[in-house]
């Protein structure tokens, strides 16, 4: 396999880590720089619990992608830095790599209009995890079987953004097979507000944020004396470097935009 160089946005944080370790222990890709915007100026190496490696750190993703070649961005920071890092490695030319969620449907739309533009791949995953992968797919099947479904996501108490971006995922494949429809009772009244959650064409999402947490989905189906529930967890954040790996090897041979891992998978 050709070598693959990256950097990554985001190095000290709880995915970040993970992704940087992921990359010095894959043969074929190369750690070349990350940017990190209390780090400037040091090395990977100098950040406890990180790869001894020299790899540079930027405080500035454009001096970092001026001054060191790469192919790929892997970016895991916030809505609003990802959302920027995206859009400026894709006007230098890199493949983005992007597991950070809260993105709007607009940036979305945006960036896929870039990654048009500028034909290059771009992988944006709300969840790198396989088990979530097929929580999301066998949701969507069920859904079309049994339309009255609650959306239920737990995390950390870290989280930037409500809902998940898995749960605002898992709603959009449900839409695609699900007729609108309110569910519950025709007079039901919140008397709090937000107790039934956020509505996505009648279906429901619940997010939870409890310490203790790392990230859980149960999607909830109910019919005639009946309820299904389909239910994922990850434990920790290793889960996710399968889809981490395979989303880098994968944007390589892409000039298009793939939002969701389901689609780089067979
Ligand atoms: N797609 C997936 O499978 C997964 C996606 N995620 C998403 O990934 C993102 C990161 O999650 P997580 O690692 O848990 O969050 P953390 O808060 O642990 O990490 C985010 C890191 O980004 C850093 N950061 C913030 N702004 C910048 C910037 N401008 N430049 C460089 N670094 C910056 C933060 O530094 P500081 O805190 O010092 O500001 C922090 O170290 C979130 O959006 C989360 O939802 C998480 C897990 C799985
Ligand atoms: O912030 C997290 O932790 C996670 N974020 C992603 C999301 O918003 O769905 C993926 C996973 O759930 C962990």
């Amino acid at each position: 396999m050709t070598n693959t160089k990256i950097i990554v946005a985001g190095p000290r944080g709880k995915m970040g880590r993970e992704a940087v370790k992921m990359i010095h222990n894959t043969e074929h890709f190369t750690l070349v720089g990350c940017v990190d915007h209390k780090n400037g100026g040091l090395r990977v190496k100098d950040i406890e619990g990180l790869p001894d490696t020299d790899a540079p750190i930027y405080q500035d993703i454009e001096q970092c992608f001026k001054r060191i070649e790469a192919d790929v961005l892997v970016d895991l920071t916030t809505p609003e830095f990802g959302y920027k890092h995206t859009k400026l490695a894709l006007e230098h030319g890199i493949r983005p790599v992007v597991g950070t969620t809260g993105f709007t449907k607009e940036q979305l739309l945006e960036l896929e209009q870039l990654s048009e533009e500028k034909e290059l791949g771009v992988v944006i995953a709300p969840n790198f995890a396989l088990g979530a992968v097929l929580m999301m797919q066998f949701s969507k099947w069920a859904a079309k079987y049994f339309p009255d479904v609650e959306i239920i996501e737990r995390h950390h108490d870290q989280k930037l953004d409500a809902p998940s971006g898995t749960a605002v995922k898992t709603a959009e494949l449900i839409q695609e097979v699900r007729e609108a429809k309110k569910q519950g009772h025709e007079e039901e009244k919140e008397t709090l507000a937000g107790a039934r959650g956020a509505d996505v064409d009648g279906m429901h999402i619940h997010s939870v944020r409890l310490p203790g947490l790392v990230a859980h989905q149960e999607v909830m189906f109910g019919s005639s004396g009946e309820t299904l529930t389909i239910k994922h967890d990850s434990i920790n954040r290793e889960s996710f470097m399968t889809g981490v790996k395979l989303s880098v090897e994968k944007v390589m041979e892409l000039n298009a935009f793939i939002y969701g891992l389901e689609n780089l998978l067979e």
